[in-house]
């Protein structure tokens, strides 16, 4: 039984929205039910995800592995399911922990369960990530929606993206549902899946169906995925040319810069805010489990 109300935040990176639990001891209960209640727009808070913001030492996640990372980004999609990284969550977390007086604007570290992330929060309100390097399996997948079918590349991001280039952002269709891609074995834990247009050199735009949520108005990881297979596709390799290359991605909810180092580490910039802030009613929170 809940007795104390319990804080949370609000926060948005794009427009891909969070419900933020501090919770330093890692010491509350989240059933996947009870995230899902909580991130329901109805009858919830509401969000896309939920950022359980945890103490490294006090999650059994990440006490061996978050080296000189204080905190750990335990990271929930909106229906309940556990997810290895977020984009977009990660500078909304970055952003919480100054809000809270934890850190201070400039470098620091956060563990998440695809490792530890650098984090630069600059002065004038952008938070930069270094994301890791994305992997490119071989194996792709089609991605069908009304009709039309598309071939698209895997991206490993730390969590697993179908990347597939389209004529028109609308042939994605309403993206209620996730799209059917086969063969289905490639994504045995599910997938986050784009779709992306031109717009113009290195500038390129993007939907997204997020595994765990439905369409959202932005993804983080998904744009790295986005920007590593335009690059490809545009014959673009920084390891082979020793040049960074930069893509703009525009997402429905605002715009992300990604940048691939020649050593393959990924970086990405965009804002991240937090809006708001209140407390959750305990007899809410112990009934909402269903
Ligand atoms: N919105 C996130 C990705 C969240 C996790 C994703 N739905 C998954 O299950 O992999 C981002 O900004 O990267």
């Amino acid at each position: 039984m809940t007795t104390a109300p319990l804080a949370f935040l609000k926060g948005h990176g794009t427009e891909n929205d969070f419900v933020i639990v501090p919770d330093p001891d890692n010491a509350i209960d989240l059933p996947a039910p009870r995230v899902a209640r909580v991130c329901d727009r109805r009858a919830g808070v509401g969000g896309d995800g939920l950022l359980h913001v945890v103490r490294s030492a006090a999650h059994p996640e990440a006490r061996d592995m978050a080296g000189e990372a204080e905190w750990f980004m335990d990271y929930r999609n909106a229906d309940g399911s556990v997810a290895e990284m977020c984009g977009n969550g990660i500078r909304v977390f970055a952003r919480y922990l100054q809000h809270a007086g934890h850190v201070t604007a400039g470098d620091i570290a956060i563990a998440t369960r695809a490792g530890v992330k650098r984090v630069h929060l600059a002065k004038n309100g952008d938070v930069t990530v270094s994301m890791g390097r994305a992997l490119l399996p071989e194996d792709g997948v089609t991605v069908t929606v009304g009709g039309r079918s598309w071939a698209a590349r895997n991206v490993n991001m730390g969590n697993p993206h179908a990347v597939a280039f389209v004529e028109d952002l609308d042939h994605a269709g309403d993206l209620r549902s996730a799209p059917p891609f086969s063969p289905a074995a490639v994504y045995p834990d599910g997938v986050n899946i784009e779709f992306v247009a031109d717009r113009g050199p290195r500038h390129v735009a993007m939907r997204v169906h997020e595994r765990g949520a439905a369409e959202t108005r932005s993804c983080g990881t998904g744009a790295c995925a986005v920007a590593v297979a335009a690059a490809r596709r545009d014959g673009a390799d920084p390891a082979e040319t020793g040049t960074p290359v930069t893509y703009t991605v525009d997402v429905l909810g605002g715009t992300l810069t990604i940048t691939e180092r020649p050593d393959g580490e990924v970086e990405m910039t965009g804002p991240a805010v937090i809006v708001a802030e209140g407390h959750i009613d305990p007899s809410w929170w112990d009934t909402a489990l269903a």
